[in-house]
């Protein structure tokens, strides 16, 4: 796994980390709201950086083109293999940024400084990238390590409710595949009343929680899948409302993929339902409703196109209980629709 540092200043680690880089030999992704935080995150490093792709906001702008536009100022701007790419964003930037950096002279160093929960806590982790293609999600991509990932909460605090909530989901995901506790107090938490330091705490562990299964698994040939719990729905969902033009945010399609595989999970594995219950009654509480069971073929259909399936059907990641995982289930399609009808 990459060399994750926490921070209560990022500008700090990434003078230190940028020390010895000429400025020709150091490039920068961000989009257009987190490239006002480059002036501060790089204020000690003795120059100004001038090498910056801007890219657009937002999950419909994770595309080849953005990609290309990346691909453009490293190669009119003489990258080299090693040079530093610094993704600074969420996960479509560190998705985007981490592509372009694997891709780039077949491939150059590349570091993540995350700016959202759900970047600090999944998207910039484990070295995942790629960009959506044919209205599929992450349909082409790479497996690439960043070279370091530095998180710094700080960077939580101009962070919207909604999109907080995002990267939430991804939480309570790690929660359902560690332990109860873990669980337990996510879904009781007080989120007003949270401040950046608890929160540090709760994003360690799920940055413990990711790390610990990827580091067993990094190119998703088993245990990594457990990390899709809630995606194979989630992803369909996420695409359908990208089509529609009522984008769902990613963490938003995900809590409602969760209910929806929870209830799989129910079914097909005896997961207990009380806590299948109580996970759907705070994603009904917190997180947009969507209609899905206008759109049953379409989001099937999506779901014929993921990444884990291996013959005819589709391939779901199942939880038997919290912290226990089936990997390689087929469900009929009746139970999936009805799976669908309880979001
Ligand atoms: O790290 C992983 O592995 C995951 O599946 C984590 C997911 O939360 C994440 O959204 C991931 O990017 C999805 O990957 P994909 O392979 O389904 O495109």
């Amino acid at each position: 796994m990459e060399s994750i540092i926490f921070t209560t200043d990022a500008s700090i680690v990434l003078a230190e980390l940028l020390g010895g880089i000429r400025h020709e030999n150091l490039f920068i992704v961000a989009d257009k709201h987190t490239v006002g935080f480059c002036d501060r995150l790089f204020e000690k490093v003795d120059w100004i950086p001038s090498h910056v792709a801007v890219l657009d906001c937002g999950e419909e702008y994770k595309s080849i083109e953005s990609v290309s536009r990346i691909w453009m100022m490293l190669s009119k701007r003489g990258a080299r293999r090693s040079s530093i790419l610094v993704c600074v964003g969420g996960g479509v930037v560190t998705d985007l940024g981490g592509f372009a950096a694997s891709t780039f002279k077949r491939g150059m160093r590349c570091i993540n400084v995350p700016t959202t929960l759900l970047a600090q806590v999944d998207a910039s982790l484990g070295g995942k990238t790629g960009f959506n293609f044919n209205g599929l999600k992450n349909e082409i991509g790479t497996f690439s390590i960043p070279e370091k990932v530095i998180i710094d909460v700080h960077f939580l605090s101009h962070l919207p409710v909604r999109e907080r909530m995002s990267g939430f989901a991804e939480m309570i995901k790690h929660g359902l595949l560690s332990d109860r506790e873990y669980l337990t107090r996510l879904l009781s938490l007080e989120y007003q009343e949270t401040s950046p330091e608890d929160f540090l705490e709760l994003i360690r562990r799920s940055v413990t929680i990711k790390d610990e299964i990827v580091s067993q698994d990094p190119r998703e040939q088993g245990l990594r899948k457990v990390l899709n719990f809630g995606h194979t729905i989630g992803h369909a969902i996420e695409s359908l409302s990208i089509m529609r033009g009522m984008a769902l945010l990613h963490g938003e399609a995900v809590a409602l993929g969760l209910v929806a595989e929870l209830y799989l999970s129910v079914k097909e594995k005896g997961f207990p339902e009380e806590i299948y219950l109580e996970v759907r009654n705070f994603v009904k509480r917190y997180y947009p409703n969507y209609p899905l069971m206008e759109h049953v073929d379409t989001l099937y259909g999506l779901m014929l196109h993921d990444k884990k399936n291996e013959r005819r059907g589709v391939n779901f990641t199942l939880l038997p209980g919290i912290g226990e995982f089936s990997l390689d289930n087929y469900c009929s399609k009746d139970l999936v629709v009805e799976a669908l009808s309880q979001v």
